[in-house]
This record gives C-alpha cells, structure tokens and sequence, in this order.
C-alpha cells in the first residue's frame, strides 16, 4: 500500500524554475550560454528605448577554462589519492573494452576513406586527418568550460534599492502591469542567468548601475536565496561616477559551451542588428588561446529610432475578473461609467453612459425603480461584478488600433537587410494593426533576393522571424510565420528560390501569443497567419514589378549587344565594298548618286575608315536605346506610373554616402 504523503510542501518560483530551467531556454550549457546573452542583451535594449537613448549594447565573453576556473575560485582539485573514486580513471576492464571499440572503429573508419578516396580521388590519409581533427573538435567542445559574461549599455539604468530585487527575485520586473510592447515580459530572464550561474558555478552576480542625475555608480554583488526567492546581498557600494554614465552593466560567471553555439550567437547578433539598425552592438569574445579571440561590431546606420512603445489601457474584451478587482483596488473612481471610461480602452464616456444604464437595466436595478448602477466600483458586490464581467464579455467594442505600438517601421527594416545582408534587391511592407484576443498586433515584412551573404541560402526560402522586435532562432518549423511562408506561392510571383529568398517578418504587439516563456516561437494562429501572409504578398508584388523592369532593362541591354556586336564587321563590310568602288569610274557612274561622290573621294583620299563608320554605327545604337528609354518613361508617365524612391541616411560611414534610388536607376551623393 501507497501511503500519501503527510507533509505538504511548497516551493518557491525560484526553486521552481531552478529545477524546470529548460522552459526558459536553459537546456544544455550550451544553449544557457547563448539564453544568457540574449536576456542581457535585451534587457539593454529595453533600458535605452523606454529612455529614448540610442542604445549602445557591448557584451564580453571571456573564456575560463576548467583549470584556471579552479584557480580563480580556490577549488583546485587536491592530489588523487584513492583513484577508484574518480570517473575518469578507466578500470582495466574499461581499458580494454575502450581499446576494442577504438579499434573497431579504426578499422571501419579506414575502409570508409578508402572507398571515399576511390570516388573522389582524395588521399586516405587525408581523409583520416581530417575525420581525426573533426574527432579532436568535438572531444573539445565536450569539455567543460566557463565564462564571464558581461553585458553593458547606456539605458536607463536602476535605481540603486531596486537592484537586488529585481535580479534576484523570480518574477520581479517593471514590466508587469502594463499593456505595452516590450522585450522582456515574464520578469525571468535576467534572474534564470543568475540561477544557471548558481546552479554550475555558484558565484554572485555583479551589477554596476546609474540613472539620470546619479552622481554616483551603485555596485552590488548578490546572489539569490532559491529557498526564499529573494536576494542576497553580498556586496554594495556606491562608486564614482566622473562621467556620468548612465547605464547597467550586469557580469556574471557561468558555464556554458561557446564552440556548440557560436553560429547561433553570431547569428543572432546578426538578426537582431537587422531589427535594431539605430543601435550599436559590440561583441568581444575573449579565448584562452589569443588567437581564437574575435571582436564583432554591429555599426549603427541610423539615428532614426522607432517612436518608442507607449503603455495602453486594457482592451474590455480583455479582462478576467481578477484583474478586473484589482484595477477597482487600484482605482479612485466614484462612479462605474468613469472607472470604465477611464481604465479600459475602446470605451468612451458616452459607450459608458450606455453600459451602465444596460447594465442597469439587466441588474434589475432599473426595473425596480432602484436607480441606476453607476454606483462606486468599490461597492459593487461580488454578483455585482460577475455580472459586469460577463457582461463585459458580451459587448461588441472596438478593436484597439495598434497606435501604441512600435513598429520598426519599413525604412528600419530595409535598412537593417541592406546593411547586414546586403542582397540584390528587396521589398518591404508594414501592414495595419489587427487585433488579437484584446490586444493589437502589426505585421511587418521584408523579402529579399539574391545577394552573397552566406546567412542567405542559395535555392531555398531562409526565414528570419521577430517578435517585438527580438530574433526568434528556435523551433522555426513550428512558428506560424515560417509556416505561412512555406504556404506561399512565390513563383506565382515570378520569385524563383534560386538566388536566395530572405524572409524577414517582425511581429510587435502588447502581448505575443509565444509559446513558453521562453519566447522561441509563436504557434499557429489563423489571424497571425492571415496578416503575415497579407504582409508576404504585398512584398512579393513589388518583387514582381522590379523584377519586370529588371527583366525589360536586361532584354534591351542584351538587343544593344547584339547590335553593337554586329558593329564591326558591318563597318569593315561597308568600308571595304567602298573602297573598292573608289577606282572604278564605270561602277562611279552606274551605282554611284552624286550624293555618294564626295563619300568616295573621301575614302578615296584616306580621310573616311572603317573606324569612322564604326563610330557612326555607335552613336545611332546609343541615340536609338536613348530615345528608346525616353519613350518608356514617357509611357509610365502616362500611366502616371509612380515609383518608390528611397533615400538613404546622411551618414560618414563607410559605404553609406546618401542615395536616392529607385528600381530603375540610383543616384548617389558623394561625400566631401
Ligand atoms: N540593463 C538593464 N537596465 C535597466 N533595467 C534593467 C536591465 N536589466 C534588467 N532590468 C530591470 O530588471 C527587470 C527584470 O529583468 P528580467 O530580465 O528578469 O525580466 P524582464 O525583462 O522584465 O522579463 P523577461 O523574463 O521576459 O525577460 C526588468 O523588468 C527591468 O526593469
């Protein structure tokens, strides 16, 4: 017999996500590695934008490998003594049966180069070095290795007494309580990268912070108490702030495994310059070995931020009755029909005069001659508001408009394609807000053709997915954008894969629909689905159209060269049957108009060649396609054909003098 168990317990958020860290995107060491960064990072981004500050991101990796790990922190192994006790020493048995498999798979190993070398034509040896090396490689990337990760940006910064507890308590966050498109959401992030740190390597978080007119830097090392949930403050000082900076600067020790997930890193960094191209990032990875260090920087191109996200009301199709008795709590309100009109979007003052007397009505209240219920929320009973809920439920408001939030707008996301992936063309498109279960959502798209950036994968559609403006790497089958793309008909509009297809969809909203507080992917949703495929289309005609022109400019370019390739033999043609009329006068006076007189005395006398027909030749070949191109134009005109001009930011940087462009031609502003 079972017995169940007397003794309840319960445990605490942080102990909870310390024990299920997976659902955070805390997996592997590896993919804790790069969680970590990304929390950071985006919590950087948060900072600056809610201040309005052009965020400037640098992230350091340094890497601390297991033995000066043991060094830093005084936790040397001491001299082995009773070595049966440790796992890496092989027993005799384990010797030989490590030595037979080795052995075995020597063998195969060689008899697969050898058939590989007879195809290819490849040396043996040379195949087994290489497979050696790949063997080496992974035996690298499976040994335990530790890094200090510090994020620093130039945000809002902390205030000093908030600091402990929103890192180092499980679901803190200024966040909370608002409608309001932002990063962060789950008041998680930042504490599970200190949780990771507990859990491998047990050292306390460092923050360096300062706010607006702080004039000095406030240091704190802590760590959190899972037990309790709550921190514990090892370390805090005040420091000097010369400059000052205003910021965070967050540095943590954690283990992690940088070789699995480089790629991922750096690609994510990639994407999230895409989406972000008014910030600066910087990423300095910092080896053991000098010479696998690398530093990464990620150029702001524009000083053009997105207006920043603004806090929204609840929509009333939105709210569940504990919400709705807090925001009595919180509330002044006197009368229901202003607590309405003054809490929940989408109802104006007259829409609340026309529920509370509906209300009345279907309360009894009217119908009793009680009056009506435009009474204080706070004296509604608990019928009372399970009525007003439900009722609540039943109105038909309107949809909220979406015009609090920020969108990166389609001159960002251009820009951002340009200048990380720079392809051969690219459209753009941000669609109007719809709204989702209360809260409003804009799609915004970008599709790209061709261009050498190896992100871009020739004869496939590579998808790149945001959502409020975070990359989103995982679970890409499952997420609604990508399978909405896969749905597309793309040479419907005449885009082949060939080149390359880059699709780029950033989906902002006060609440994303993700799955998992993770936030890796957004599940399928026929609303989501409609407008990202909405956004898709609209990218894809312009595609069409350029590539049309594309097209029409390549068949006259290909006309012209097949002209001007005729262009010599025809003038040593001409010049030839000239010049052999020229002495015979019979032939002068039979096929010769006087008009054509002067023609041979002048080959006669050396004075007309063959080049001088050639340069002729040429300039009606030129004169024809300009007239023929003037032509074109004056069509469009006609067909008050208006095309999309783009101009780019004044801008000293590198290879971004401004330019005005167009799908037909492009002018550029030289720099001085
Ligand atoms: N670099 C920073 N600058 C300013 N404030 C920060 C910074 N990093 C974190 N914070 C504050 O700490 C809070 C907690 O951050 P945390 O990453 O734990 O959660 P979150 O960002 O609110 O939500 P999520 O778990 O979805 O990331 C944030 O809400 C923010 O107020």
């Amino acid at each position: 017999m079972v017995r169940a168990s007397k003794v309840s317990q319960q445990k605490s958020p942080a102990e909870f996500f310390a024990e299920n860290k997976t659902i955070a995107g805390f997996d592997t060491p590896a993919k804790s590695l790069y969680t970590s960064v990304r929390e950071l990072v985006e919590n950087s981004l948060d900072a600056a934008e809610r201040v309005g500050v052009l965020p400037d991101v640098s992230v350091t990796l340094e890497e601390i490998s297991l033995e000066r790990f043991q060094k830093l922190y005084g936790v040397e192994a001491a001299e082995r003594v009773d070595k049966g006790l440790y796992k890496d020493v092989e027993t005799e048995r384990e010797r030989n049966a490590r030595e037979k498999k080795q052995k075995q798979a020597r063998d195969r190993a060689e008899k697969d180069a050898k058939k590989k070398a007879a195809k290819t034509g490849e040396s043996v040896e040379d195949i087994l070095r290489r497979q050696e090396a790949g063997r080496k490689a992974a035996a690298t990337k499976s040994r335990r290795v530790f890094y200090r990760l510090t994020c620093k940006d130039n945000g809002s910064g902390m205030p000093c007494d908030d600091i402990p507890n929103m890192l180092g308590r499980v679901l803190s966050s200024t966040k909370y309580n608002s409608v309001m498109q932002t990063r962060g959401k789950f008041g998680l992030g930042a504490k599970m990268v200190l949780i990771w740190s507990q859990m491998r390597v047990a050292q306390p978080m460092e923050v360096r912070s300062s706010i607006a007119g702080q004039n000095f830097i406030s240091f704190h090392r802590f760590n959190i108490d899972l037990h309790k949930n709550a921190p514990v403050v090892r370390e805090h000082k005040k420091l000097q702030n010369p400059d000052n900076w205003t910021g965070t600067e967050i540095s943590v020790t954690i283990e992690g495994n940088f070789g699995s997930y480089k790629q991922k890193l750096l690609k994510y960094l990639k994407l999230i310059a895409i989406i972000t191209p008014y910030a600066s990032f910087d990423f300095r990875y910092v080896a053991e070995d000098e010479k696998n260090s690398f530093f990464h920087s990620y150029t702001r191109r524009t000083d053009r931020m997105p207006d920043p996200p603004r806090e929204a009301k609840h929509h009333p199709s939105d709210v569940d009755l504990e919400l709705l008795k807090k925001k009595i709590a919180g509330s002044s309100h006197k009368k229901l029909s202003k607590f309405l009109s003054g809490e929940f979007s989408n109802i104006t003052a007259s829409l609340a005069g026309r529920l509370v007397t509906e209300l009345g009505g279907a309360d009894g209240a009217r119908a009793k001659g009680k009056g009506n219920i435009d009474i204080s929320p706070k004296q509604m009973t608990d019928t009372q508001l399970l009525r007003l809920h439900q009722f609540m439920q039943q109105v038909r408001f309107a949809d909220p408009d979406g015009k609090d939030l920020s969108p990166a707008g389609e001159y960002n996301l251009r820009l951002g394609v340009m200048k990380e992936l720079n392809p051969d063309m690219v459209a753009t498109h941000e669609g109007s807000a719809v709204a989702l279960e209360g809260h409003a959502f804009i799609v915004e798209a970008a599709v790209s053709i061709g261009g050498k950036d190896p992100a871009i994968e020739q004869n496939q559609l590579n998808v790149f997915r945001f959502a409020n403006r975070i990359p989103l790497l995982f679970e890409q089958g499952n997420d609604v954008i990508t399978k909405t793309a896969n749905t597309m008909k793309w040479s419907r509009y005449k885009i082949g894969l060939e080149q390359g297809v880059g699709v780029f969809v950033s989906i902002v909203s006060t609440k994303i629909p993700f799955k998992g507080t993770s936030k890796e992917y957004i599940g399928d949703n026929d609303k989501i689905s409609g407008a990202v495929k909405k956004a898709l289309e609209q990218c894809a005609s312009q595609l069409r159209t350029k590539l049309a022109k594309r097209e029409e400019a390549k068949q006259q370019g290909e006309k012209r060269k097949n002209l001007e390739l005729y262009i010599p033999d025809v003038s040593r043609a001409v010049y030839g049957v000239l010049n052999s009329l020229k002495d015979h006068d019979s032939a002068r006076s039979r096929c010769v108009r006087d008009a054509h007189v002067g023609i041979l005395d002048r080959v006669k006398r050396g004075k007309l060649l063959a080049s001088h027909f050639a340069g002729e030749l040429e300039k009606y070949v030129d004169k024809k396609y300009q007239e023929d191109g003037l032509q074109y134009q004056m069509q469009n005109k006609k067909k008050n054909r208006v095309e999309d001009v783009f101009l780019g930011p004044l801008s000293s940087e590198r290879g971004l003098t401004p330019a005005l462009s167009n799908g037909v031609c492009t002018i550029q502003f030289l720099a001085r």
